[in-house]
């Protein structure tokens, strides 16, 4: 069973993740990408799905045209745990 960060992870991690805005509500993280048209953002969604599928941890997203917006949190903990942090990490090294 993972576990949700403690608030002494929180602050160690969160700032390393400079990009990503905490979503208090639903305890996960939240990043918003804009690309030049679909075609990007839908590529850019297949490589995050492939890094997903890996880590068997999934985003829930939306994307709208050209925008994608992530938000990451772990079902299985009821909130924001390091396979959270570790995914939006990755994430942001496709970028
Ligand atoms: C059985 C499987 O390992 C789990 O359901 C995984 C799949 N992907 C997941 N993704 C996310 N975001 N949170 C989870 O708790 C989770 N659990």
């Amino acid at each position: 069973m993972i576990a949700k960060l403690t608030p002494a992870e929180r602050s160690e991690l969160l700032p390393t993740l400079p990009e990503w805005a905490v979503d208090e509500g639903r305890d996960g993280i939240t990043r918003k990408f804009a690309f030049a048209d679909f075609v990007e953002a839908f590529g850019f969604m297949t490589r995050v799905a492939l890094l997903a599928e890996k880590a068997d941890h999934h985003p829930e997203w939306s994307n709208l045209y050209n925008r994608v917006e992530i938000l990451l949190t772990t079902h299985d903990a009821g909130g924001l745990s390091r396979r959270d942090v570790d995914l939006a990490r990755a994430i942001d090294a496709l970028i």
